[in-house]
């Protein structure tokens, strides 16, 4: 019996609480990976019938702008997802607190969030759990950090990695790495973008046409990366070998270097880490006011 299937997932009913891009992403995953039925997912939102629409059309879940039916949802999910801003957590917890229940298994995406929010939010024996996915889990090439508050259970920690495996891959860290996760690969994904980019722009002013550009640039990403994964050699050694003594990647290496490359992406995961932990602290404070 294969992993999913112990979990019994299929058989669970999921909401998601807020429908935005990363809602849309594990959704899609959830999907494309059959693990669960459209008809067992529903997603609320707060307003925007446009946006619910689409996704009802194109996944075939349900979707209900929040106030209607929202409540019964609530309470029949297995699985609520909370996947709002940080700045909009503190009003719809408190607003969804009624209907919640500790049979119940919360997860929540929101970065900067803690546990112990959560549980002040909703009440302290809930079973939670704090994780940072990234928007790949739309493709099921997601990487997720994961934490668990002490009353999660066995059973739903299987169910959660089998979630969130399902989309990707998972690390299951400590809470206080939350913030470490969410400089790497949260906000990873849009500093691969802005390198591609940059890329891309170069490519098109040295003449090449926008599409063999974007194809060029796309598969030495992809390349590159799978190198990584597919050889298990450090990316210091990989890039040495493309580096011919004197030749042209030595000599835009030494571009990178002079414009401090490396200490401009180690300050940027670092911000964004720091950045996880003001929006926490920006919820703690609403909370205690
Ligand atoms: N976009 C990303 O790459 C990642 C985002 N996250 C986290 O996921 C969460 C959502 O981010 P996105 O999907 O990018 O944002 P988004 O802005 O696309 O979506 C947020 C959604 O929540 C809804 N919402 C707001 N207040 C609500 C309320 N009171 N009740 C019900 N719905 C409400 C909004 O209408 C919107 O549809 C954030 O907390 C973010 O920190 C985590 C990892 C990666
Ligand atoms: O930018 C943000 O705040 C969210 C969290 C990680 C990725 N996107």
């Amino acid at each position: 019996m294969s992993l999913l299937t112990q979990t019994g997932i299929a058989s669970l009913q999921l909401c998601f609480y807020g429908a935005g891009s990363m809602a849309e992403a594990i959704v899609r995953g959830l999907i494309n990976e059959k693990l669960v039925e459209p008809k067992r997912i529903s997603m609320l939102n707060r307003q925007n019938e446009e946006r619910l629409a689409e996704l009802h059309e194109k996944y075939g879940i349900q979707t209900i702008v929040q106030g209607s039916s929202n409540e019964s949802y609530l309470r029949e999910a297995d699985i609520i997802f909370l996947a709002m801003k940080p700045k909009d957590a503190a009003e719809a917890l408190t607003a969804i607190k009624p209907f919640i229940s500790p049979k119940q298994l919360i997860i929540s995406v929101i970065a900067g969030l803690s546990i112990s929010s959560i549980e002040q939010l909703l009440g302290g024996q809930i079973p939670v759990v704090r994780t940072m996915p990234n928007t790949s889990s739309t493709i099921g090439l997601g990487a997720t950090g994961i934490s668990y508050s002490d009353v999660v259970t066995p059973q739903q920690r299987l169910l959660t990695e089998a979630v969130f495996n399902s989309v990707g891959i998972n690390a299951i860290v400590d809470e206080p790495l939350q913030q470490a996760v969410t400089g790497v690969s949260g906000s990873g994904p849009a500093y691969v973008y802005y390198f591609m980019e940059a890329m891309m722009e170069a490519a098109g002013q040295l003449g090449l046409p926008p599409e063999a550009a974007k194809e060029l640039v796309v598969q030495t990403v992809l390349g590159a990366a799978e190198m990584v994964r597919a050889t298990g050699e450090e990316p210091s050694e990989l890039r040495r070998k493309v580096t011919s003594p004197n030749g042209t990647t030595q000599a835009a290496l030494e571009i990178m270097a002079e414009n401090l490359f490396s200490e401009t992406i180690i300050k940027a995961v670092h911000r964004s880490a720091e950045r996880a932990g003001e929006l926490g602290a920006a919820i703690e404070r609403s909370i205690s006011e």
